[in-house]
């Protein structure tokens, strides 16, 4: 069971989201997605997510202050799952994000994304996870569990 995690960081605007610029795999080659990555054997979900956006991002997040949003995994389950966890950060931080690695992390609109670079699932993954903090819309909260189709 391949297990990961990725984050949807966002300013305290709401009108930002972090994206990274993907060089693998080879399906999100050149797409943008939220960081995240691989959750190491022995670790759990959110220390792998908080970890994942310090080597990306170059900034600390406090593991206190992410919210577990729901998780996509195939049909039937059993093969892999990406847990999504999501978080609002402070300007300050938000205005030191540094690429870490080759694939470049930017600040991105989240009313305007760019159609064909990100992964098709961004498109919903990002107001759902924005839904988590958005005072106007409490209430509506909906958790989630996504499966895809088996190919
Ligand atoms: N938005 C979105 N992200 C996905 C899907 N499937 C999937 O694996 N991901 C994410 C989870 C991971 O952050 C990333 C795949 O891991 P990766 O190739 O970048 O990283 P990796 O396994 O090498 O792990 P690491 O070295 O970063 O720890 O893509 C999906 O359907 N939608």
């Amino acid at each position: 069971m391949k297990k990961y995690t990725i984050g949807a960081v966002f300013t305290p605007d709401l009108n930002k989201v972090l994206l990274i610029k993907k060089t693998k795999p080879e399906d999100q080659a050149g797409r943008l997605n939220m960081p995240g990555g691989k959750i190491e054997p022995g670790e759990g979900s959110l220390s792998c997510v908080v970890r994942e956006i310090t080597e990306e991002a170059g900034i600390h997040t406090d593991p206190n202050k992410w919210i577990y949003a729901g998780r996509i995994e195939n049909a039937g389950g059993g093969m892999f799952y990406v847990d999504i966890w999501t978080i609002v950060i402070p300007w300050n931080i938000a205005g030191n994000i540094e690429s870490m690695t080759e694939e470049k992390v930017g600040w991105y609109n989240v009313w305007s994304l760019p159609a064909y670079q990100c992964l098709p699932n961004i498109h919903w993954l990002v107001p759902f996870a924005r839904n988590f903090h958005d005072q106007g819309n409490f209430g509506t909260l909906v958790f989630g569990e996504f499966k895809y189709q088996n190919q």
